[in-house]
């Protein structure tokens, strides 16, 4: 499974970021895609890369597959499993910018500026299952689109594209979004307040600490419960002003939702953890990660590998 955030710093500043949970990784490494790149896009709607874009992913075909990705604008997305709802075209649409599920994020971040830009192009696009290749299918996916003043959810299913307003700044699994919206009336008593003393019959009774009135938000690995608690954490973390606040907030929200070893099987019987973390800062234009093996978190700056280049860089 996988949990997806952003924040903003306060002062223009776009934070995304992401825990990707599975039961190993694919090979992915920090890939940055500079302006002189020439992309091979199946229905051109990657012409040329408008906007030099750094995020986790794979190289096939001479192609970045981006997972989670940024881009020198301060606009990033990150893709989660989607499986049972996420239903693509099965060939492109006629009169459509037809994109293909997995260059959907290097379209989004090499293309725009702005959540506003993409949510209009998004209009007019058919998200099309043409996979990269026979070893690679087509992933069933949603995603997480974000700026420094807002966040969309784009899920294309059986009845087409759906683009929604995510102002909660979240995104899990399944279900939709909207299930998932919804869902957060049922915590509406929770708050970080310091609970008062209550009188039962003759008892005073005073809580053991903090955190009481945080009773109810769900602790387990389940999508509907990590989009909750991440959520809840997202919203009353305190808005932050340096860099390394804003990285330190990151890691310290998806931890809360991190998937460890050994506690949720997958139906294959192998277990699902949190493979890596990652976040792009568009304060600095830096991709900071760590893995489940190594919690240091290291950082690539898109501004020091020629993002006006044409050589894809593999970090
Ligand atoms: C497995 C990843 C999603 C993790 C997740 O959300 N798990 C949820 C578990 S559950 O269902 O809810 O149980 C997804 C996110 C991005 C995906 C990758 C990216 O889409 C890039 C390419 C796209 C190719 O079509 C397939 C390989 C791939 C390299 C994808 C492999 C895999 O599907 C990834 C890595």
């Amino acid at each position: 499974m996988c949990t997806g955030i952003r924040f903003s710093d306060g002062s223009g500043h776009l934070y995304l970021a992401r825990n990707l949970d599975w039961t190993s990784g694919y090979g992915e490494r920090v890939v940055v895609t500079p302006t002189g790149f020439t992309p091979t896009s199946p229905f051109g709607a990657v012409p040329s890369i408008r906007h030099a874009t750094i995020g986790m992913g794979i190289v096939e075909e001479g192609t970045p597959l981006y997972f989670d990705c940024g881009n020198d604008a301060g606009l990033a997305v990150a893709g989660l499993n989607f499986p049972g709802y996420a239903q693509y075209a099965t060939g492109p649409v006629e009169g459509a910018t037809n994109v293909a599920a997995y260059e959907f994020p290097l379209w989004v971040a090499s293309q725009f500026s702005s959540v506003d830009e993409v949510e209009q192009a998004l209009a007019n696009v058919a998200i099309v299952d043409k996979p990269i290749n026979e070893k690679y299918p087509s992933s069933l996916l949603h995603w997480i689109i974000g700026d420094a003043t807002r966040a969309i959810v784009v899920e294309y299913t059986a009845d087409g594209m759906h683009v929604f307003d995510d102002d909660v700044d979240v995104l899990a699994n399944q279900p939709g979004f909207a299930w998932h919206h919804e869902n957060l009336r049922n915590y509406l008593n929770t708050e970080p307040d310091f609970p008062q003393e209550t009188v039962l019959g003759r008892a005073k009774l005073s809580p053991f600490g903090s955190g009481s009135h945080m009773r109810g938000i769900p602790g387990d690995y389940y999508s509907p419960s990590r989009f909750v608690r991440a959520a809840y954490v997202n919203e009353h973390y305190p808005t932050k002003t340096t860099e390394e606040e804003n990285v330190s907030r990151a890691f310290h929200t998806l931890q809360q939702v991190a998937m460890v070893d050994g506690c949720a099987a997958m139906s294959s019987g192998e277990f699902e953890k949190t493979i890596y973390t990652g976040l792009f800062s568009g304060a600095t234009g830096t991709y900071y990660w760590n893995t489940y093996e190594d919690p240091s978190v290291r950082s690539v700056r898109l501004a020091d590998h020629s993002p006006d280049g044409a050589e894809l860089v593999v970090v």
